[in-house]
């Protein structure tokens, strides 16, 4: 069963309980993209925004860390999250950083941006309960998906792990089939759902297509 997980960095900031309340019987749970202006060049939002979200939705919150230095937040996000990612390339000791998301009593995953490789996921997959593949460079919604992922997926199904495979950046009506073909089972839709005029059609569309 695929999954699809808004991702409110594309909703309207000045009404979000409303765009949220508009999709939450027809999605798996919402995106929350973390951004520290220093992983990424860009600063989203933070503990505020999703403490006021937790209030008013029970739905999954799938909790991006686009941020350095995780470690230091991961006790307050997991109040308020029920998995977080983190990335690869913004973590020293991996291991540890994964055992503290799970002693905090959420789900774990890892982050790979576009240029880093499947293959060094290989000590720490036993550990995780998801890995997020970027198929955009992380910082901004509304880019253009990056080719390559599809080949990234199936490097990783050949790993020959039961990790849940999420994709992150530029997923629409025209690239999901060939994604899950590929081996991916959830995927976070920032502007194809929330951009859209009718988000529940462009949500419905793409389970239609499955
Ligand atoms: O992590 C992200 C960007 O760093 C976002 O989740 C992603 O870009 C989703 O937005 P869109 O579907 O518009 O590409
Ligand atoms: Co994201």
């Amino acid at each position: 069963m695929v999954k699809i997980f808004p991702s409110i960095l594309a909703a309207n900031f000045a009404n979000l309980e409303k765009d949220l309340k508009n999709v939450e019987n027809n999605v798996d749970g919402f995106h929350m993209d973390i951004m520290d202006g220093r992983f990424v060049p860009n600063i989203s939002f933070g503990f505020p925004v999703l403490e006021s979200l937790r209030k008013i939705t029970n739905k999954y919150f799938d909790t991006h860390l686009m941020i350095v230095e995780p470690d230091n937040y991961i006790e307050r996000f997991s109040k308020v999250s029920d998995s977080i990612t983190v990335h690869y390339e913004a973590t020293t000791h991996l291991h540890r950083t994964i055992s503290q998301i799970k002693k905090f009593d959420c789900e774990a995953g890892v982050s790979l941006n576009p240029h880093t490789p499947v293959s060094l996921l290989e000590e720490i997959l036993p550990y995780l309960d998801k890995v997020l593949i970027m198929s955009v460079n992380p910082g901004f919604g509304g880019q253009k998906f990056i080719e390559t992922t599809y080949n990234k997926i199936r490097k990783l199904k050949d790993m020959n792990s039961n990790v849940e495979i999420m994709i992150d950046g530029g997923v629409n009506p025209n690239n999901i089939d060939k994604l899950v073909k590929a081996g991916a089972s959830s995927f976070v839709v920032g502007s194809a759902v929330f951009k859209t005029s009718d988000p529940n059609k462009a949500i419905k569309e793409m389970r239609d297509i499955l």
